[in-house]
């Protein structure tokens, strides 16, 4: 038997999530997107050290309102599947948003996961998917929300992503220069059977665009991305849309922030529009493997088949 964790592979890396405010009241699609481009722009110099980011992070859903009842109005159809990984061309695609993301990915020579965006699927269906780039603007995986925001808590908030959303069935690992990354998106945060499987499979890092709301944000967004962290010996982080200061509109929690594996918060923002740079180094889930072995530790023959108990 293993007495020790084997080293993840992986080296140092720079991140850097950006707590997009929307553009006005968040309806117009067009400038939503020219936000989105200044401020990858703006990311990419590094703020005020001057050092250029490995991978930028956008919100959930950046384009359009976060609202159900539009989701379908703002929907682009992408053409992505897991199928045509190695053979989709961003050229063909409909979608302005990915259009206007590959080009920034390619211009700027950084990784992208893309926030979110309402797509539209060959066979009709809404998913609320976000998309990733290498740095030379290739769409390498589109991951599709997986668990859809259904919740209803008295006297604080009502939601109901299925009324307009289908839920995505795949799991989303992206291997970059720096190390393998998990992609999920916002809910999926609280099931921990995906972060579990994604580290497992040798990823250094789980990321989620994101937007809790003021209710659950207060209450859960910290304690789920150190619980996924801790639990996995992981990175976790999310990137949050920045909070609507005016209007009827969903107002997000905003404090987009990064947990290393040991739990320590490596940054975090309050609810403004922002840019937050967060380093990553390889050596502290090594480190925190080694002094606490849990990834050699576990039992599989106490709970072999979780989804059966
Ligand atoms: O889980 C929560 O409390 C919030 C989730 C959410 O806002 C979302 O999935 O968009």
């Amino acid at each position: 038997m293993a007495t020790s964790a084997p080293p993840v592979d992986g080296r140092p890396a720079r991140f850097a999530f950006i707590q997009l405010a929307s553009a006005g009241d968040g309806t117009d699609k067009a400038a939503n997107l020219e936000h989105a481009r200044e401020k990858l722009a703006e990311a990419v110099k590094g703020g005020p050290e001057g050092r250029k980011p490995d991978l930028v992070v956008l919100p959930e859903i950046f384009n359009s309102p976060y609202a159900t009842a539009v989701f379908r109005k703002y929907a682009e159809r992408i053409g992505w599947s897991p199928e045509k990984r190695d053979t989709f061309d961003v050229s063909q695609t409909q979608s302005e948003s990915i259009r206007m993301l590959s080009a920034a990915a390619k211009e700027h020579g950084v990784w992208l996961i893309g926030g979110s965006i309402p797509e539209l699927s060959e066979d009709d269906k809404v998913y609320n998917s976000s998309p990733i780039f290498s740095p030379d603007g290739k769409l390498v995986a589109v991951h599709r929300k997986v668990h859809l925001f259904d919740i209803d808590v008295p006297g604080g908030i009502t939601f109901k992503e299925s009324d307009s959303l289908t839920g995505g069935d795949w799991q989303t690992i992206v291997e970059t220069d720096f190390g393998k990354i998990g992609v999920g998106i916002c809910y999926d945060v609280r099931f921990p059977e995906l972060t579990a499987i994604t580290a497992r499979k040798g990823c250094i890092a789980m990321i989620y665009p994101a937007a809790f709301n003021l209710t659950t944000g207060p209450l859960h967004w910290e304690l789920l991305q150190r619980a996924r962290a801790v639990d996995n010996q992981i990175y976790v982080g999310m990137c949050s849309p920045a909070r609507a200061t005016s209007g009827d509109g969903y107002k997000a929690w905003g404090h987009s922030s990064l947990y290393d594996p040991m739990g320590k918060a490596v940054g975090e923002l309050d609810e403004k529009e922002g840019i937050l740079y967060l380093d990553i180094d390889t050596d502290v889930i090594n480190k925190a493997r080694t002094g606490i072995p849990v990834t050699i530790q576990r039992r599989f023959d106490v709970y072999k088949d979780v989804s059966k108990a």
